[in-house]
This record gives structure tokens, C-alpha cells and sequence, in this order.
């Protein structure tokens, strides 16, 4: 379905795992269409946790794998073998699972802290749109790591990298890409599972100005049932 507003699609499955199937299963499909058309698949990933069941699922849907780039959303200034960078989590229950070469996944050099890998991974991205862009919703509306009260560089001179050093979740140190930057993509698919995210997305069915609502202009939004803010007359 369709607002008025924004040209945003929501999908609503029954449960988390439903949530993960349909998921996995789109990226499967758009990765075989960009490979299709163009010969190589450039996706940018979410991290946190609502993400992992989906990748999780991807090494058994198979895919050609050497024609995959992988860059990230944002990631948290951690020590790569911190439990909760989100590299570590991609790695350890897909990555290390498939053949994409190690050479097409590019990973935020986070340890290095905001500032210099802000700087560096600017350089790493391509010049052209990715495929699809995969993001998640925090409870508070963020998104990869632009978080409200933030400059979420929506402007298209901006950088394409941003640096956080007082993110409102932790770590306070995060590297995250520009909301335009974000936005420079083919799709853009947003995940959110729980009860959790309902303020946050009825906040963005309500047309207010959540970090996720204001890069997510054209964009698919899966969640599952308990996710799915209540019926806002007017709006479905
Ligand atoms: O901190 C982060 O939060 C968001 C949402 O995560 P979730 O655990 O609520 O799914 C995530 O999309 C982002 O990549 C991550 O660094």
C-alpha cells in the first residue's frame, strides 16, 4: 500500500520468522535481477539485530556470489571482535558462510575511531548507486547510525560519511553513512520486528520527521505483526 506523502510500501508478516523468510528471499531476488542486468550486486547492510535471522538465511537460498559487493550502513567504534559490532555479526552468521571474495566486502574500519573511518571509508565507496540499501529502525526513530537531535547529512555536496560521537544508543562512537548517500540507490529496504519500534513507526506513519521517515522516502518497509503501529485513520 501506498501514502500520499511518501512512496513507501509496508509489508507485514505474521511473526519474526515469516519476517526473515520473505526478506532473504527478496534480497535473493534483487541480488539475481542487479547480477542479471549489470553483472555485479552492490548492497549496503543493516546492522543490530533485527537483520541476523534473514542473514542467517541467505548461504541456503545460494547466489553467485562472486558478483556480490558488500558495503555497510554504519558501523560501532569497537574493536573488530567486539560481540556487538556489527561486522562481527554479519561474519559469523553469513559472511564466513559464502564465497563472496574478501576483496568485494568492505567493512567500516570502526576501530580506527569516527573520525578516521569516517575519512577512509569515504573513499572505499563507489562512485555509481547501490542496488539495495538494507536499514533498520531504532526504537527512537534512528537509522544505520543517524540518530534524532543529529545532522543526518541529507545534502546531496555533503560528505558521504559521517562521523557520531555522541550517538544516543551505544557505543556513543559510531561511522555511518550520510542520509543522501543513503539514499543513492536503486531500492531501499527498512526492517523492524517488536513492539519495540511501534512509537517509532507510528511516528513515521504520522508524517513527523524521524531520522528512518526522512531517508526512507521511497522505500520498502518490512515488519512483522507486533511491529505494525495502530490503524492511523486516513493514512493506509
Ligand atoms: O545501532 C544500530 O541500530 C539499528 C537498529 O538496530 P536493531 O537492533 O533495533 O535492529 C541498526 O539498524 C544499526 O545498523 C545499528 O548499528
Amino acid at each position: 500500500m501506498e501514502t500520499a506523502r511518501h512512496r513507501n510500501t509496508w509489508h507485514i508478516h505474521p511473526d519474526p520468522e515469516a519476517l526473515a523468510r520473505r526478506l532473504a528471499a527478496a534480497v535473493a531476488r534483487m541480488a539475481r535481477e542487479a547480477i542479471t542486468a549489470r553483472g555485479a550486486f552492490h548492497l549496503v547492510v543493516a546492522g543490530g539485530t533485527t537483520p541476523r535471522a534473514a542473514y542467517a538465511l541467505l548461504p541456503q537460498l545460494g547466489s553467485d556470489w562472486q558478483c556480490w559487493h558488500l558495503y555497510h550502513g554504519d558501523e560501532r567504534c569497537l574493536p573488530p571482535q567486539d560481540p556487538d559490532r556489527n561486522s562481527l555479526m554479519l561474519d559469523t552468521v553469513w559472511l564466513s558462510r559464502v564465497p563472496i571474495p574478501t576483496r568485494q566486502i568492505h567493512h567500516i574500519p570502526a576501530e580506527r575511531g569516527a573520525d578516521v573511518a569516517a575519512r577512509d571509508y569515504a573513499a572505499v565507496l563507489p562512485p555509481h548507486a547501490f542496488d539495495l540499501v538494507l536499514l533498520g529502525v531504532g526504537e527512537d526513530g534512528h537509522t544505520a547510525s543517524l540518530f534524532p537531535g543529529h545532522d543526518w547529512g541529507m545534502a546531496k555536496n555533503g560528505p558521504a560519511t559521517i562521523a557520531v560521537h555522541d550517538a544516543a544508543k551505544a557505543p556513543p562512537q559510531r561511522v555511518s553513512l550520510s542520509g543522501w548517500r543513503l539514499q543513492y540507490t536503486r531500492e531501499m529496504f527498512f526492517m523492524a520486528a517488536g513492539g519495540g519500534k511501534r512509537s517509532a513507526l507510528t511516528a513515521w506513519r504520522q508524517g513527523e520527521p524521524i531520522p528512518a521517515a526522512t531517508v526512507g522516502t521511497t522505500a520498502d518497509i518490512w515488519l512483522d505483526n507486533t511491529a505494525w503501529p495502530e490503524v492511523v485513520p486516513g493514512t493506509i
